[in-house]
């Protein structure tokens, strides 16, 4: 017996919705120096976030990553960071999906961004733990 997947996207929407999540992400003044100085392949990161969101969406065994890990280890991810990522996130789901879609991916990455920003410094001037609710 399969089991079913946890958020009904296609592997196509998936596709979509990183491409054009990290087509922001590049352009933008905050998240853009910090990706450029990590991401030497994006087809090959990209990729990867895909399989990640595969994992996480539709139940595939294909990501055994450690964002986490790699993000501490990166040195320059601070938790701050999150609240924009996600409202970029947002943008691109809201564009690329269905309401329903987009609204259900949406809670299930606010509540991995919390996740994964517990314990990561704050960048120099941001005063408070950034609301990712
Ligand atoms: C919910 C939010 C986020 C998710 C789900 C996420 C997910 C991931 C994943 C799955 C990886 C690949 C890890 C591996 O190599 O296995 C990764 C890498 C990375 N992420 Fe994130 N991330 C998030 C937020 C952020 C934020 C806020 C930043 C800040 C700029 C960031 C910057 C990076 C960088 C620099 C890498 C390493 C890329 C490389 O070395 O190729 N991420 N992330």
């Amino acid at each position: 017996m399969s089991i079913p997947p946890r958020i009904p996207v296609t592997v196509d929407q998936i596709q979509i919705v990183v491409a054009q999540f990290y087509a922001r992400a590049r352009a933008d003044p905050v998240l853009g120096p910090v990706f450029a100085a990590h991401v030497m392949d994006w087809e090959q990161h990209e990729a990867k976030i895909v399989r990640f969101w595969r994992n996480a969406l539709l139940l595939e065994r294909c990501y055994d990553g450690n964002p986490m890990q790699v993000h501490a280890a990166a040195g320059d991810v601070r938790s701050d960071h999150f609240a924009v990522w996600l409202s970029l996130f947002d943008k691109a789901l809201k564009q690329e999906l269905p309401p329903a879609l987009a609204q259900a991916w949406s809670v299930l990455a606010h509540r991995i961004g919390r996740g994964l920003s517990y314990g990561l410094p704050l960048s120099c001037g941001a005063t408070a733990v950034p609301d990712l609710s």
